[in-house]
This record gives C-alpha cells, sequence and structure tokens, in this order.
C-alpha cells in the first residue's frame, strides 16, 4: 500500500502546532524532535520534518503530497502549491515597517532600500504597483537591519509588534497579507487518500471551534430555545423524567457559549452545560 507523504514544519513557530493538531487527528508525532520521518503505517501516513521555508517547494515538485506551512512562506516561494484549508494558528501579518515617524505610506518606498526574509513577496509587491526600491534578502532578525545601517526599510512577520516596538520601528500601509497555517497540495493534484486527511484535519479544526450543549427547559419554551441552539442537523430533543419538561443537546459555536448559556437561562433553561468535543465528522 502506498503511503500519503506529509511535510511538517520542523522547528519554528508552526511546529509545535501542526504536530498537535495531526496527533489529535489520530496520527503518530514523532516524539524526539532529531527524527526527521515517521511512518504511521496504521493510518497510511509518512511525515517528513523538514523546514517551514522548504514545505512548499517538495509540494509543489510532487516529491511529497501534503504539506503545512504558512500563507506566507507558500506565496514566497513561487511553488506549484495551492491551499487547501486553513489550520487557524499561526497567524500573523506581513508588513513593511520604518523607524518610528519616518514613513506614513507606501507611496514612500520608492528608492528605499528593504530587507526582509521574504525577498519573493516583496518584489511581486512592489512590482505591481511599479516601485522601483533595492531589496535585500536577510535571513532573520530583519528588525535590527535598520539600526545596523544596511536598510531604510523593513518587510517583516509581525504578531504582537513587540518586536517592532523594541527596535523602535512602527508599521505603515496596509498589510501585505494576512497569514494562517495552511494545508497545501501540489496545483490541480488532489492525491489519493488526501480527502480522509483532510476530513480528520478539519474535524479536530471543527471540535475546536465547537462545544456541546445541554440543558433542560419546560416544553413550551422549546421553540425559543431552539432558535438559539440550532445545532448542525438539528438539536436533539429528549423526554425528561419530569412533566412538561425536556432535555436538548446541540453544538454551538465556542465563542458567544457563554453568552448563549445567559441567553438560555434567562428563558427558563436549568442544568445548562457544555462540554469540549475532541473530534467529528459533520
Ligand atoms: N510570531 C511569529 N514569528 C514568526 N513566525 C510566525 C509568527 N507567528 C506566525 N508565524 C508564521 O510562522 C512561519 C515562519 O516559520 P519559521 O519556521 O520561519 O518560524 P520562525 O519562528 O521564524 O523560525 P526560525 O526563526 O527558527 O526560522 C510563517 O508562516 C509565519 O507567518
Ligand atoms: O510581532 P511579534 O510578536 O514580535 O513577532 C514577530 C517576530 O517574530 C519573528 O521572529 P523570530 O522569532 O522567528 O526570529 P527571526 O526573525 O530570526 O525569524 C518575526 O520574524 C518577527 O521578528
Ligand atoms: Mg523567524
Amino acid at each position: 500500500m502506498s503511503l500519503l507523504r506529509v511535510a511538517v514544519p520542523n522547528k519554528g513557530s508552526l511546529s509545535q502546532s501542526a504536530s498537535d493538531i495531526l496527533r489529535e487527528s489520530g496520527y503518530r508525532q514523532r516524539t524526539d524532535s532529531k527524527e526527521l520521518t515517521l511512518i504511521d503505517a496504521e493510518n497510511g501516513v509518512e511525515f517528513f520534518y523538514l523546514r517551514p521555508r522548504d514545505i512548499a517547494l517538495y509540494v509543489g515538485e510532487g516529491t511529497l503530497d501534503v504539506g503545512i506551512t504558512g500563507r506566507d512562506l507558500l506565496r514566497d516561494s513561487g511553488a506549484k502549491a495551492e491551499e487547501s484549508l486553513n489550520l487557524g494558528f499561526g497567524r500573523s501579518t506581513f508588513r513593511f515597517a520604518g523607524p518610528v515617524g519616518k514613513f506614513t505610506d507606501l507611496g514612500q518606498l520608492a528608492g528605499t532600500r528593504i530587507a526582509t526574509s521574504y525577498v519573493g513577496i516583496v518584489r511581486a509587491f512592489l512590482e505591481e504597483r511599479g516601485i522601483e526600491a533595492t531589496v535585500t534578502r536577510l535571513d532573520g532578525a530583519v528588525e535590527s537591519s535598520i539600526q545596523l545601517g544596511v536598510a531604510d526599510v523593513i518587510a517583516d512577520v509581525v504578531e504582537t509588534g513587540s518586536t517592532l516596538r523594541q527596535a523602535g520601528l512602527e508599521t505603515f500601509g496596509e498589510p501585505i497579507l494576512e497569514s494562517e497555517a495552511v494545508l497545501i497540495t501540489r496545483n490541480g493534484n488532489v492525491p489519493a487518500d488526501f480527502e480522509i486527511f483532510k476530513r480528520r484535519v478539519d474535524g479536530v479544526l471543527v471540535a475546536r471551534s465547537f462545544v456541546m450543549m445541554d440543558y433542560d427547559i419546560e416544553e413550551q419554551h422549546v421553540t425559543t430555545a431552539v432558535a438559539l441552539t440550532p445545532g448542525i442537523e438539528g438539536p436533539t430533543i429528549s423526554p425528561l423524567h419530569r412533566e412538561g419538561w425536556v432535555a436538548v443537546r446541540a453544538m454551538v459555536p465556542r465563542a458567544g457559549a457563554q453568552r448563549l448559556m445567559d441567553e438560555l437561562y434567562g428563558i427558563g433553561a436549568r442544568g445548562i452545560l457544555t462540554t469540549d468535543i475532541h473530534a467529528c465528522r459533520l
């Protein structure tokens, strides 16, 4: 039997969360960060632990079937790979920044020296707008390049903004890109077995964003209550061993679950519980 070949970040911001979601999806994951590959024969998958920057390339070449990487890294690579699922972690924006007070809009980029680790994204952006500037590729710690005199402007990943602040820099202009971790496959190629893999991972994402809600309510209020908790196909309504009362069970979005509990309590529901879901197939 041929195995689905999946690339996973071996280091950096995405590595831990990527392994976590795969483990939650029922796959074996390495226990030693020095392991380069791992076969999960039972589930028909082989994992390759690679630098996140290289993953789009392997998938684009067709050497590996599926990869987890950042949208920014995928775009930067120019690889022939496409996004198949947003994974909801590793969120960041990609932005231009300069010394506090010095730049206010992207029109000022012309003629500047721009340092970045994402030369592909920056060149494409400048080209699209017909802006002429010098782009220098650095491997990391890009924020120091202005103070050290090799650049006037940087273009980098910004998450909390604290690295920029510490370097006396601020962002300017619109974000170039909103990024997050994504599942990628080769352009126009959906490998056999990928659908099962994707459904498993998607099931974990849904499970993370929903909770199961249970409550008891008088029958006369069921219609109002069910409008608040419609569930996926519809809520389960079961008889209670109490005249005129029923039990309701429905999946609800995790965000806002507390507010929903307040509202349900307000219309007479009691015994309101939420429980975590660990996996699902909708
Ligand atoms: N705070 C963050 N810092 C860096 N990258 C982040 C952050 N949040 C999300 N990311 C995403 O992580 C990916 C960068 O992967 P990378 O392995 O380069 O991480 P890293 O933390 O920069 O690792 P390293 O610096 O060791 O190379 C990008 O897709 C980027 O958008
Ligand atoms: O907005 P913040 O929350 O401060 O995060 C953004 C910073 O984190 C990353 O750096 P990383 O630690 O990966 O170091 P690197 O620049 O050497 O890659 C990124 O390159 C920014 O420098
Ligand atoms: Mg980094």
